[in-house]
C-alpha cells in the first residue's frame, strides 16, 4: 500500500463529547464485556493493585443483546471520529477560510498554543527541571494511511536528539517498544510501547521496589529497568491477534496490527459501508476474553488489557525512575494528540504538576493545558526549547 498523507482532521468536540456519554472515552472505561471467569481458566497474575475486572454475571441472551449495543454504539464512535474537511474551495479553486477557522482561535482561547505562550512556559520551568515525554504517531510523524510508513523526517529526528540531550526525554506510545525504536532510532531517550504497558528505563532503587521491575542490559549493553505490568495477558493478546487477523483482514482496507501487549484493529482504509462489519466482527472476537477492552483512537479500535494502568501512570512511574519523586524539582511537559494521551495529560493538570500539550489542528476538549496544530509545530517547540536551554546556561 502506498504511503500517503492523509489529512483529515479527526475527533471534533461533539465526537470526544458522544464517546464520553457513551463511556467510551476515557481509558478507565470497564471492560466491554463483563463475563464470569470461566473455572478452567487459570486467573493472570496481574499485580492486584492494577487489576480493574468486575466480574459481573449476565445470562447469554443479556451477552448477545450487550455485544449488539456495544457493536452499535462503536460504529457511532467510529462514524463521529470523521468530521468534515476544515476547508472549502471557492469557485477559483483558492483555499477559503470557514467556520472551523474561527472556531479554532476561539478554542485556542482555552488552549493557548505553546509557541505563543514560550515564555509563559520557560518563566514557569525556572529552577526545574524539564523533562519531556512524547508520544509518536501524530505528534512526531503526520498521521498516514499506511502504520508501517509512518516515518519521521530526518528533521524531527535531530530536532529531538537535541531535545534529549538538554531534557531527560521519553517516547510514550501505543505502538510496540521495538517498533517505535525502529522509527525513532535514537539511543538518547527512554521509550515506553503499548500505551505504557513495556517501560524500558533507567534503572532506579525507588521504582525498582514498588514495582515488579527486571534488571536487563538493552541493545547498547547499558544497564536498564524493564517494566511490563501485563505480561501474564502476552499469550492472551496473542491468541486474539490470531484470531482478529483471521476475521478482520478479509474486510478490504482493514488491518490488525500487534503491539506487544495490546493490538490495534485500522480501519481508515475501510469503506465506511463496512465499518459496521469491522465493529461487530471485532465485538464478536473479544466477547470471550472479559479481561480484554476496547478504546477507540484515530480510525482504529485499541484491543487492550484490563488493568489499571495507563499513560498517566507511565509518566508517574519515569519520573520516579528518573529521580524526580519530588514534583516541586521537576517540569514534567507531555507533548501529544490522541485519546490515550489524556490519561497523562490529567495526571500533569492534577496539582498543577505540568503541562500537556495537546497536538490538534481541530477543536476539541482535553486536560491539556497548551496547544500545538501539528507535528511541524512540536518540532518548532522542541527546538525553541534547546535554544531557551543553550541560551539560560551561558547566563
Ligand atoms: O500512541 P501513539 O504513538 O500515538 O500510537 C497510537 C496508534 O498510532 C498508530 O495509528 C495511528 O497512526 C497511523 C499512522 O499515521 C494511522 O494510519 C492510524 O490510522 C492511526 O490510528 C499505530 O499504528 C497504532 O498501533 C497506535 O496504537
Amino acid at each position: 500500500m502506498d504511503c500517503l498523507l492523509n489529512n483529515n482532521d479527526e475527533k471534533t468536540l461533539k465526537s470526544d463529547t458522544r464517546l464520553d456519554s457513551m463511556g467510551l472515552k476515557s481509558s478507565h472505561t470497564a471492560p466491554i464485556l463483563t463475563e464470569p471467569t470461566p473455572r478452567n481458566k487459570s486467573r493472570l497474575q496481574v499485580p492486584s493493585h492494577l487489576l480493574q475486572y468486575s466480574g459481573a454475571t449476565f445470562s447469554p441472551r443479556m451477552k448477545a443483546e450487550i455485544i449488539e449495543i456495544r457493536a452499535n454504539n462503536c460504529l457511532h464512535s467510529m462514524e463521529s471520529s470523521s468530521p468534515p474537511h476544515k476547508k472549502s474551495r471557492d469557485f477559483n479553486n483558492e483555499l477559503v477560510a470557514t467556520d472551523m477557522d474561527g472556531a479554532y482561535r476561539a478554542w485556542q482561547l482555552k488552549y493557548p498554543s505553546a509557541l505563543a505562550s514560550f515564555e509563559q512556559i520557560t518563566n514557569f520551568a525556572k529552577g526545574k527541571r524539564i523533562t519531556l515525554f512524547l508520544d509518536y504517531d501524530g505528534t512526531l510523524s503526520p498521521i498516514v494511511d499506511n502504520p508501517d510508513c509512518a516515518f519521521m523526517s530526518n528533521d524531527m529526528r535531530v530536532a529531538v536528539k537535541n531535545v534529549a540531550k538538554c531534557f531527560p526525554t521519553a517516547i510514550i506510545s501505543g505502538r510496540s517498544r521495538d517498533k517505535v525504536y525502529e522509527f525513532v532510532g535514537l539511543t538518547e531517550l527512554n521509550y515506553a510501547g503499548s500505551h505504557g504497558m513495556d517501560i524500558m528505563g533507567p534503572v532506579r532503587q525507588s521504582s525498582a521496589g514498588y514495582y515488579d521491575c527486571i534488571r536487563c542490559t538493552d541493545k547498547q549493553g547499558k544497564e536498564v529497568n524493564l517494566f511490563q505490568p501485563a505480561s501474564e495477558f502476552l499469550p492472551m493478546i496473542d491468541e486474539v491477534f490470531n484470531s482478529l487477523v483471521n476475521n478482520i483482514e478479509e474486510i478490504q482496507g482493514a488491518k490488525v496490527e500487534n503491539n506487544k501487549f495490546c493490538i490495534s484493529v485500522h480501519y481508515r482504509n475501510v469503506d465506511e459501508k463496512d465499518w459496521k462489519t469491522v465493529a461487530q466482527r471485532v465485538h464478536d472476537v473479544i466477547r470471550n476474553y472479559p479481561r480484554l477492552r476496547l478504546t477507540h483512537g484515530r480510525k482504529v479500535l485499541e484491543v487492550r488489557p484490563v488493568i489499571n494502568w495507563d499513560k498517566g501512570k507511565a509518566v508517574t512511574f519515569l519520573l520516579e525512575s528518573l529521580g524526580f519523586s519530588n514534583y516541586d524539582d521537576v517540569l514534567p511537559i507531555y507533548v501529544g494528540d490522541d485519546q490515550t494521551d489524556e490519561d497523562a495529560f490529567k495526571v500533569l493538570r492534577e496539582g498543577n504538576r505540568g503541562y500537556g500539550i495537546l497536538v490538534s489542528s481541530v477543536p476539541k476538549e482535553s486536560n491539556a493545558f497548551f496547544s500545538l496544530r501539528d507535528p511541524q509545530e512540536v518540532m518548532e517547540f522542541l527546538k525553541s526549547l534547546v535554544v531557551w536551554m543553550k541560551k539560560t546556561s551561558t547566563l
